[in-house]
């Protein structure tokens, strides 16, 4: 087991390749080589050591192993420190890879006596090999994950060049370029890794496709250093493992749900005030997924303040779904036949086709269609009503994907993928909706909606050009 060990690590001590630095260069001037110094010094401690090994030390004892199975073999090695040939395989058994604690080489002329008298110690003090985790060591490690695979090898080298001018502990360059060197075997970068990447180079702001003239350089200033191939979307948002949703808000209870999320109604701590807070149901595992999700916030969030269009505050991933806190409505159009308190009137009716036609006019001069316009979207507010669930929408002059929403409310031509209208597409369902409503006055209900569905199906659907 330790033989084979003993080769993987030899491999990898052999790809490292000689690191030049000046005090590496300063060390090779030394009479003989430090190298074969303490190789020799090496070789009489570990023989010394496998000799006086205690027998409770597990990995002694396994060395032990090591040494009674393949004894001649490793003290003939030790013992033929002379030679030239084979002086990196002899320089790798004797390094503290083989013993898991970082590469730490007293020097040969130092006076040990020195040590215990602190007025004479006027050498300077070794380097700990603790070192390996300071700044300089973490801020190299960070570069080496900011580039992508194919810079790796350049920024390795590039980081050593630099270490060299700096005069920087040869122990730290083999640090980095050992944790290099892993990352670019075997792919993986820990979690330690990822939240020090993070703090070294925050997360890049997204490009929201549903503003126009949006700069790159101005959302990402950071792009041109990121690896193509890293997520651009987390997950979870708080390394700490404390949810957001829980430390920020005290849930009340649920307001509704629809197909593809709940809504809370919930108290903000920080500013005591109510807000309703809409979360995925499903988890979203991929990337694409979270940019779908995505594209309902941005969209809010491109449109900006409207009164008849439901206010967007933040939103945020946690625990793989999509978080949105939104401003907080008493209830949808669609719950007023449950409210039996609730009576609608014609002019109300007609008070909401105008605010719902106010906010549509809003969201179409922003060059975005709604395409889900239906009295479960459309929700109320101390007598106000507001345009909501956007996750739908998409830009007009059809730079994004077409989804359409509910198809009861949808004309022929969406049904067909004509999207040459989109605009207009809104302006049906607002009509459909008024419908529904006159046809169900004074309540809305689904299943007059069905009925009504039946007959736009009959007449309307055929004609639905002619907007
Ligand atoms: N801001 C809000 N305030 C109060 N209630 C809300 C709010 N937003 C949504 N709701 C309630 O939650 C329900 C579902 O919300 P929403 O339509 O946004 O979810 P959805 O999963 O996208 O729906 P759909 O099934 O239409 O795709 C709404 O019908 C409404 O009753
Ligand atoms: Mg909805």
């Amino acid at each position: 087991m330790f033989e084979t060990k003993g080769r993987t690590l030899l491999a990898k001590r052999k790809t490292l390749g000689p690191i030049k630095t000046r005090r590496t260069k300063k060390i090779r001037k030394m009479e003989g080589t430090l190298e074969r110094h303490s190789l020799l010094q090496f070789g009489q401690l570990s023989k010394l050591s496998f000799d006086n090994r205690p027998s409770s030390n597990v990995a002694s004892s396994a060395f032990q192993g090591l040494l009674d199975s393949d004894s001649s073999e490793l003290r003939n090695q030790l013992g033929s420190v002379d030679s030239d040939t084979n002086c990196g395989e002899k320089d790798f058994i004797l390094s503290q890879d083989f013993f898991c604690t970082p590469d730490y080489i007293t020097p040969d002329n130092q006076n040990l006596m020195n040590g215990l008298d602190i007025s004479k110690d006027q050498s300077p003090c070794p380097r700990s090999p603790v070192k390996l985790n300071t700044v300089k060591s973490k801020r190299c490690r960070q570069e080496s994950f900011t580039l992508n695979h194919s810079n790796s090898t350049w920024s390795l080298k590039h980081r050593v060049d630099e270490q060299e001018n700096d005069d920087i502990d040869t122990d730290e360059v083999m640090g980095d370029r050992l944790q290099a060197n892993q990352t670019e075997r075997t792919g993986y970068v820990s979690q330690a890794a990822v939240a020090l990447r993070c703090r070294a180079m925050p997360p890049p702001c997204l490009k929201n496709p549903y503003v126009i003239n949006q700069s790159e350089t101005a959302t990402d200033p950071f792009g041109h250093q990121r690896s193509k191939c890293a997520s651009f979307l987390p997950a979870s948002t708080s390394g700490d493992g404390l949810s957001r949703y829980l430390t920020d808000f005290h849930e009340i209870q649920q307001t509704g749900a629809g197909h593809f999320s709940r809504v809370f109604k919930v108290l903000k701590r920080i500013d005591c005030c109510l807000y309703a807070v809409k979360h995925s149901t499903r988890k979203l595992y991929l990337d694409s997924e979270r940019r779908k999700a995505m594209m309902e916030v941005q969209a809010l969030a491109a449109l900006g303040f409207h009164e008849n269009v439901v206010g967007y505050y933040s939103s945020w991933f946690e625990n793989e779904k999509l978080y949105i806190q939104l401003e907080l409505c008493d209830h949808s159009l669609s719950a007023l036949p449950k409210k039996a308190s609730l009576k609608v009137s014609e002019r109300e009716i007609l008070v909401i086709m105008h605010q719902i036609a106010k906010a549509l006019h809003f969201v179409h001069e922003k060059g975005i269609a709604h395409l889900d316009v239906k009295p479960d979207n459309i929700y109320i507010k101390n007598g106000v009503c507001k345009l909501g669930d956007f996750g739908c929408a998409t830009r007009l002059d059809k730079s994004l994907p077409v989804e359409e929403g509910d198809a009861r409310y949808m004309p022929q031509e969406i049904l067909n993928e004509d999207y040459e209208h989109l605009d207009k597409v809104d302006i049906f369902s607002l009509f459909a909706f008024f419908l529904v409503c006159c046809h169900g006055c004074p309540s809305i209900g689904t299943f007059k909606t069905e009925i009504l569905t039946c007959f736009l199906k009959q007449t309307m659907m055929e004609r639905a050009s002619f907007f």
